[in-house]
């Protein structure tokens, strides 16, 4: 579904990541696991293009049919609002505290496919229910409600969405380990109503817990890729092992 072809990242003469390689099958939960600086969040900076000013990305990042790299803005534009949706670390940074979330769950999903405000409430009530989440939650405010809940609330909208590609950037890091494993159920939850998800982490819980799929990075290079079950039971790679022996 997604497929990166020697994809190369420069920022300010320092190459960030270097020639990588890497494919994330459509219908799977693919985690990209590596230590902090490793170029994961460049990857995916790239493949949405939104890099920082100076950075420079080569090589290819084949989707539908597109290089997104070569995209022109217009079909990124279009991709970012139905076929990307993103979840990144804590919620609460996403939502404005003085806004109910009523208005802001219809702008972070049926806004962004052009349904009216009555359609969203009608769908999302039946969706914040799959979730466990009540409906009164759309009369509050984001501050009433706990980080755990306003990451559910993300995946409320990606549900609503329905993109091809839900890339989720450390959305686990500032949950604690019990609403870090219910969030990975209501992500599978995501993935089986057919998104494909990208995971980034550096937690090998998580890849272990959620993940099919797994991309093992460092120091800006893929070192390792593979379903989870392999990786897990004979790495290949010296710092996978290490990884992995430094888990218990
Ligand atoms: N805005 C920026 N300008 C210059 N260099 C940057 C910028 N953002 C990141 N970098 C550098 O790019 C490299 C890769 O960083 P990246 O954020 O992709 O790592 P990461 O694997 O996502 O790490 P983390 O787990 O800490 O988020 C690092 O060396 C970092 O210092």
């Amino acid at each position: 579904m997604l497929e990166a072809r020697d994809l190369s990242i420069d920022i300010n003469g320092a190459t960030v990541v270097k020639g990588s390689s890497f494919f994330i099958p459509k219908g799977k939960v693919t985690a990209m696991i590596g230590e902090s600086g490793s170029g994961k969040s460049m990857t995916v900076a790239a493949l949405l293009r939104i890099l920082p000013a100076g950075a420079l990305a080569s090589g290819e990042i084949r989707f539908m049919g597109m290089n997104l790299l070569k995209a022109t803005d217009e079909e990124m534009a279009a991709l970012r609002k139905k076929e990307f949706f993103t979840i990144f670390q804590d919620a609460s940074n996403s939502f404005n505290p003085s806004v109910r979330m009523d208005r802001q769950l219809y702008a972070f999903s049926a806004g962004r496919i052009g349904d009216d405000h009555e359609a969203f409430r009608k769908k999302m009530k039946e969706i914040l229910g799959k979730l466990s989440l009540s409906a009164d939650i759309l009369d509050r405010y984001p501050f009433e409600l706990s980080g755990g809940m306003l990451q559910r609330c993300m995946i409320a909208c990606a549900l609503y969405v329905e993109p091809a590609l839900l890339i989720a950037d450390e959305p686990t890091s500032a949950l604690d380990k019990v609403v870090q494993k219910e969030f990975l159920k209501w992500l599978r939850l995501l993935n089986e109503s057919g998104t494909t998800v990208l995971i980034i982490t550096h937690d090998l819980d998580v890849v272990a817990d959620a993940a099919d799929e797994m991309i093992v990075m460092r120091k800006g290079e893929i070192v390792e890729t593979g379903t989870v079950a392999d990786v897990l039971e004979r790495p290949a790679h010296e710092y996978t092992k290490r990884l992995l022996a430094s888990r218990f």
